[in-house]
């Protein structure tokens, strides 16, 4: 059922030929070096290659935090290599749940008022109570962040992320700062996320044994898509240990 959804759905990201050069004074790091990709809409993608090879600027480019210096990057039909600032942020708004190592969460504001920050804003979000039920903290709404564990906290960086019922979660070593069990569950609500929401996962992570949750894998090397691989039976988030 979920794959005809998947292969009727038009391509969340389609890029030609992206190159990312970072200039600073006389240096030049060619972070992007020509990439060509497809990310099918409703899937799970894995991004994994070694440290310097591309992916969180790629990553950045895709959620409309930076540009890229040439190529061709479309985000369903709208051509985000043409937009100026404003469309961007825009864009980032209506479109992209963001999450990151580390969990950015305001500590002076309970967890229930953490994830309004972005319903408040957002077009169609679905209620901040509601969010952190998905991500299984119903009962932690009106903890504040140190008052939980990191994988809570990631959790309601989750429940942030997927409040606003984006089209893409863009996720930078979502289980970088956690243990394997702790990790697992927030994998979990991420899947959860992919299967209800019907949003696009973009996952970059140093950790092998979570491609196996992914539909599609893109092995990145120099700057490079070296390699992509389609996983036709993708696992259960629970099935992973590290
Ligand atoms: N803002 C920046 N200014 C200059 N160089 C940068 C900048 N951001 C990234 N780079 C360089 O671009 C290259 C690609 O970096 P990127 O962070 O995309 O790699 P990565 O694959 O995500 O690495 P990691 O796994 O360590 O996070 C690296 O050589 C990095 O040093």
């Amino acid at each position: 059922m979920r794959s005809d959804f998947r292969d009727s759905a038009p391509p969340a990201f389609r890029c030609a030929d992206l190159a990312k050069i970072y200039r600073t004074g006389e240096t030049e790091v060619h972070a992007l070096r020509g990439v060509d990709l497809v990310i099918p809409a409703g899937e799970i993608l894995v991004l994994l290659g070694p440290s310097g090879s591309g992916k969180s600027t790629l990553l950045n480019i895709l959620g409309g935090l930076d540009r890229p210096t040439s190529g061709n990057l479309f985000y369903r039909d709208l051509d985000l290599a043409a937009m100026d600032d404003a469309e961007l942020t825009r864009f980032r708004r209506a479109n992209v749940g963001f999450i990151f190592q580390f969990y950015n969460l305001i500590p002076s504001l309970t967890a229930e008022e953490n994830v309004r920050l972005v319903t408040d804003i957002a077009e169609k979000p679905m209620g901040a109570a509601d969010a952190l039920a998905l991500v299984g903290l119903a009962n932690r709404r009106n903890h504040y962040p140190a008052q939980l564990s990191g994988g809570e906290q990631q959790r309601v960086a989750v429940a942030r992320a997927i409040a606003k019922q984006p089209g893409v979660l863009l996720c930078d070593e979502p289980t970088g700062a956690l243990d394997s069990s702790t990790g697992v569950q927030v994998l979990e609500t991420l899947a959860e996320a992919n299967r209800t929401l019907g949003s696009t996962v973009v996952i970059i992570t140093h950790n092998v044994g979570i491609a196996a949750m992914a539909h599609r894998v893109f092995h990145f090397l120099d700057g490079r898509i070296a390699r992509v691989e389609v996983n036709e039976a993708p696992i259960d988030p629970a099935e992973i240990s590290w």
